[in-house]
């Protein structure tokens, strides 16, 4: 058997729309694989019972298929489906990882990435990558059709994560056919300056780098009481505040030092709305890690 741990991750970040993404030392999904003669899938743990087991329509079942490397799949699940944590990728890429071992197939982490994003097609879809590509090489990804440039970082997020559901079809469906040359400039530059600052570890400028003008002000309205958590979060500390991934987690960057006071106002503010929540202070940390074989 092989067991595989792959974290949940943050995409988007505002400026970087189904490019950037950052993997979250916590929380994280579990996968074991053990070869078998066809595909069948167990899964535990959070959300378990709004996962589907059949391989047609279950991210791994996909991975499993594209790495012709049948297996008894177990998922231990850490991250909430539709939660905007990346949970559908966190398994797919840690089942990338495990099928990869334990069928030798001998492809690099890089080239992983489309594979586990197969999974992604399943649930949403598109083969978006940005949620895969840190899920399985860590830090901050930028991820494109053409290449995917990883940059290693450990700066300090909160993320709130609401009991609201916003499935990733739904949060696309209300996504602009149009937009204004004004703001695909300011979000050019913004996205350049998240850049520079996951280089420098610098939280100010990924900060000042995660505003978006396109998506973000539609989406927001699926997620009660965005506008006041996100002001709060400004107020006690944080250096940037958005949707991650499609939501309706709110994703908050800060110094270290101001994670407490951030992660207990989010809370506080989604109470305000009625709506509870839990926050993960974490960093951005490492990708998908063989844990035995
Ligand atoms: N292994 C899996 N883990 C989680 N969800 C899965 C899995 N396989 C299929 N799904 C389905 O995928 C959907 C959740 O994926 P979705 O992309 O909407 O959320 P997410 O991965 O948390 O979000 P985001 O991509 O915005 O970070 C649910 O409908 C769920 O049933
Ligand atoms: N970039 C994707 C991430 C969610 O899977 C989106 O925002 O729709």
């Amino acid at each position: 058997m092989v067991t595989v741990r792959a974290p949940a991750t943050s995409a988007n970040l505002g400026s970087g729309f189904d490019v950037f993404g950052v993997a979250l030392n916590r929380p994280a999904d579990v996968v074991h694989v053990e070869k078998a003669d066809e595909t069948t899938i167990d899964v535990r743990g959070v959300g378990n019972q709004y996962i589907p087991e059949d391989p047609e329509k279950n991210t791994v079942g996909a991975v499993a298929r594209a790495l012709d490397a049948p297996a008894h799949i177990e998922i231990d699940k850490g991250v909430r489906p539709a939660s905007g944590l990346g949970s559908s990728a966190a398994s797919a890429a840690a089942a990338a990882v495990a099928l990869n071992e334990l069928y030798d197939r001998e492809r690099s982490n890089e080239g992983l990435v489309p594979i586990a994003a197969k999974g992604e097609a399943v649930v949403s879809g598109t083969a978006h990558t940005d949620n895969v590509a840190p899920a399985i090489l860590g830090g901050f990804t930028i991820a494109t059709d053409q290449e995917i440039t990883q940059i290693e970082t450990d700066i300090s997020v909160v993320v709130c994560l609401p009991e609201v559901v916003v499935s990733t079809r739904e949060a696309r469906g209300v996504l602009p056919e149009r937009t204004t040359i004004d703001k695909v400039v300011d979000t050019v530059g913004k996205a350049a300056t998240l850049t520079a600052g996951m280089g420098r570890g610098d939280p100010e400028l990924v900060g000042q780098g995660m505003h978006d003008t396109i998506i973000t002000p539609v989406r927001s309205d699926l997620i009660p009481g965005y506008e006041s958590v996100r002001e709060t979060a400004l107020e006690h500390g944080a250096t940037g505040v958005t949707i991650s991934g499609a939501g309706p987690a709110i994703i908050a960057v800060c110094h270290e030092q101001n994670q407490r006071a951030v992660a207990n106002v989010m809370i506080d503010s989604f109470a305000d709305h009625g709506v509870e929540s839990r926050a993960y202070q974490t960093e951005i940390g490492g990708g998908a890690q063989l844990c035995s074989h």
